[in-house]
């Protein structure tokens, strides 16, 4: 049998609206403070926040957008928005990701949103991460980059040092500074990412975390580390969830 290129788009939008529809459908309740994650998967869970809220089906909920897309996004639905500073719990929170691993921590910001997604999912109640089951991972950093925010004062130096991090220096690493239509790329924060490429898994995510974190120049990586409380995860078999732990 032939599957077309379009079929299979279709079908991976189809698997990212399922996560994105059970995550609001199962987590969200009238009432809540709930943190609007970023990206094509995070998507459809804020498609389904907006139908239901001007369905009456959900009330008196306020959102607070990781990202100045999703601002964007969350207030063509009608969703009202808030911000951390007004409302420091969040009862739940809702993003995709792009690596997941066996113990649900993430590698995120591909899509050039870290740096908002784990200030407000670090205060997030409940952390529900939603994705296709191609992002599930036996090692981070193996399917593409491990991003870092730094700031672009000195971004060369900073990614020298990045690049001479001892807790890397098994995974022949490269870096290069993310780029949009030939121009550096700019984070809603005015910051830079350097991307990191690992050719061999990270030994110790624990400690590379914290290493990347001490450098000067950096302000936030994309390696999110015990914060996810449950996973919905969609394949063509069907949708499970994988909660923390178990
Ligand atoms: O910066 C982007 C975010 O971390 C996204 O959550 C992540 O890139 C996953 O995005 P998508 O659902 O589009 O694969």
């Amino acid at each position: 049998m032939s599957v077309t290129v379009e079929t299979q788009v279709i079908h991976a939008e189809a698997l990212k609206k399922v996560v994105g529809y059970k995550a609001v459908d199962d987590y969200v309740r009238s009432g809540m403070v709930v943190g609007l994650g970023t990206g094509s998967t995070a998507y459809y869970a804020i498609q389904r926040l907006g139908q239901k809220l001007q369905e009456g089906k959900l009330f008196d909920i306020v959102g607070i957008p990781t990202s100045t897309k999703t601002e964007r996004h969350a207030k063509s639905l009608g969703i009202p928005l808030v911000t951390l500073d007004s409302h420091p719990v969040v009862d739940v929170a809702i993003d995709g990701a792009d690596e997941v691993d066996r113990r649900l921590n993430l590698v995120k910001g591909r899509g050039g949103s870290l740096l908002r997604e784990k200030l407000i999912e670090t205060e997030a109640r409940k952390l529900v991460i939603i994705v296709d089951d191609s992002k599930l991972v036996e090692g981070l950093g193996m399917t593409g980059a491990v991003p870092v925010e730094v700031i672009p004062f000195c971004w060369r130096h900073t990614m020298r040092r990045l690049l001479g991090l001892e807790c890397l220096a098994s995974c022949n690493v490269s870096a290069t500074i993310r780029s949009e239509n030939e121009n550096i790329y700019v984070t809603d924060n005015n910051n830079y990412i350097v991307d990191l490429f690992l050719e061999k898994p990270i030994p110790d995510i624990v400690l590379a975390a914290q290493q990347i974190s001490e450098i000067v120049g950096v302000v936030e990586h994309g390696l999110f580390l015990n914060m996810v409380d449950l996973c919905i995860v969609s394949g063509k078999d069907g949708t499970r969830v994988i909660e923390r732990g178990l």
